[in-house]
């Protein structure tokens, strides 16, 4: 296992970057190009291990996919041109491959084997897998079908009308991609909005969908056409150096061409919330999704509750807003983020445990965290658990620490960010 000693120190950052293409919205256009026909070119895709997992699954299938750096080209016979693969399908570390992946397969009529590493292997996949089992698809695994390695045999769905109990837009989209291989209308409802990149993409495909509020619904048997995607930054990478700014002293950073999606800005929110000076200038809209630039200055930041409805809208950025709020004037809460648990680690765990090694000091609670601010960290000797963005959490807390800090297993952060530490100079350097 590798590992890195961090020594940042006080320095200061500035300049302007972008980050990598966004990751939910790469994984899809690979899924949304291999089920369409015809030709679909996407550009600025992320070539983080994760979405390498998608474009492996599809070309198991027989979809002739060709990747040249950040370039990809799919040419597909649609939803008919996808085989049954002899060798069971690898979905690496990634969550959204294996749950909107689900979905698809289990409008096919094929049989499927999924696996994963240990990490996907812990993670609950009866989520996706009940609302299939409903519409029909055969679906079983270990722990009594709820874990992975899992067999899909597909096929012959009947429509349904579903009602998430979790707050998931992996299981929101598995859904509505098996409701666009079945007769009728399949119809989602949800409590509370999660991000909605499919609902943009499929309509980008073509496809014939609505959506009503909260209330997505999905025609089933149509005909997607391929297209070209242009893939924004991805906000969730843009966060870590968000922070950085924030928190580093004399800095003010640019991250351009950001996607600006309502439902994946929350971190913005928290920011402006929590008292950071930041200023956002929206410069385009590609496909539904806004993009635009996100200028961050160092700043006195003060706590906040952090709470309801704006959990989805942060959910991947709660380890770095953890971090921050180590920082800020007095006491933040984080709370209703029990899905924190449920990720690449129980994220509640590895957060406190790790910023509590660095010497915050901050307190797991059933569905969050309080964290005390004004706290000075420590170095010392850390790891990620494998977790990517816990990996960039303590790289972006080495930057306030006087002693060093060393990393094990940073390998990880390749699976949303492989150029993480290049940006990271570049914004250093920038700084000098
Ligand atoms: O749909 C997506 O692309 C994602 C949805 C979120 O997961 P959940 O749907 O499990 O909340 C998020 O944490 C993940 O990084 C990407
Ligand atoms: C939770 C994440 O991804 P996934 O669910 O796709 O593994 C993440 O990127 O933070």
């Amino acid at each position: 296992m590798s590992h890195k000693v961090l020594a940042f120190q006080n320095q200061k950052l500035s300049g302007k970057i972008r980050v990598p293409g966004d990751k939910s919205i790469s994984h899809r256009a690979v899924m949304f190009g291999a089920l369409a026909e015809g030709k679909t070119t996407i550009t600025n895709f992320l070539v983080g291990e994760d979405c390498l997992s998608t474009i492996g699954a599809f070309q198991s299938m027989g979809v002739a996919i060709q990747r040249e750096q950040h370039t990809v080209r799919i040419e597909s016979a649609g939803f008919e041109g996808l085989k049954e693969p002899v060798e069971p399908i690898n979905l690496g570390n990634s969550g959204t491959t294996a749950r909107l992946l689900m979905g698809i397969l289990a409008g096919l009529p094929h049989h499927y084997t999924l696996y994963g590493d240990a990490s996907l292997s812990k993670r609950p996949m009866d989520r996706i897998a009940d609302p299939l089992r409903e519409m029909g698809a055969k679906i079983d695994g270990r722990n009594n079908g709820r874990l992975l390695p899992m067999s899909v045999r597909g096929g012959g769905l009947s429509p349904i009308t579903f009602y998430p109990a979790v707050k998931s837009a992996q299981v929101k989209s598995g859904v509505l991609l098996a409701g666009l291989l079945t007769d009728g209308e399949t119809i989602v409802v949800e409590e509370t909005k999660t991000r909605d990149h499919t609902e943009n993409m499929l309509k980008a495909f073509g496809a014939d969908l609505t959506v009503e509020g909260n209330k997505v619904t999905v025609r089933g048997n149509q005909t997607l056409r391929g297209c070209e995607i242009e893939v924004p930054g991805d906000i969730s990478s843009a966060a870590f150096f968000l922070v950085a700014a924030a928190i580093a002293p004399d800095s003010e950073i640019t991250i351009e061409n950001v996607g600006l999606n309502p439902t994946r800005t929350g971190i913005i929110d928290v920011l402006e919330l929590m008292g950071v000076s930041i200023s956002v200038k929206e410069k385009k809209n590609i496909g539904g999704e806004p993009i635009g630039d996100i200028t961050v200055h160092s700043s006195e930041p003060k706590a906040a509750v952090i709470e309801g409805d704006i959990i989805p809208r942060i959910i991947d950025e709660i380890p770095i807003i953890a971090l921050l709020a180590t920082q800020a004037k007095g006491q933040t809460v984080i709370k209703d983020a029990e899905e924190l648990r449920f990720k690449e680690t129980d994220r509640i765990d590895s957060v406190v445990k790790t910023l509590t090694k660095l010497g915050a000091s901050i307190t797991p609670t059933t569905d969050g965290m309080v964290i005390e601010g004004g706290t000075s960290l420590n170095g010392g000797v850390t790891e990620s658990f494998g977790d990517h963005r816990i990996g960039m959490m303590i790289a972006i807390a080495s930057l306030l620490i006087d002693d060093k800090v060393e990393l094990h297993d940073d390998e990880c952060i390749n699976i949303s960010y492989p150029t993480f530490f290049e940006d990271l100079h570049k914004l250093l350097n920038e700084g000098q």
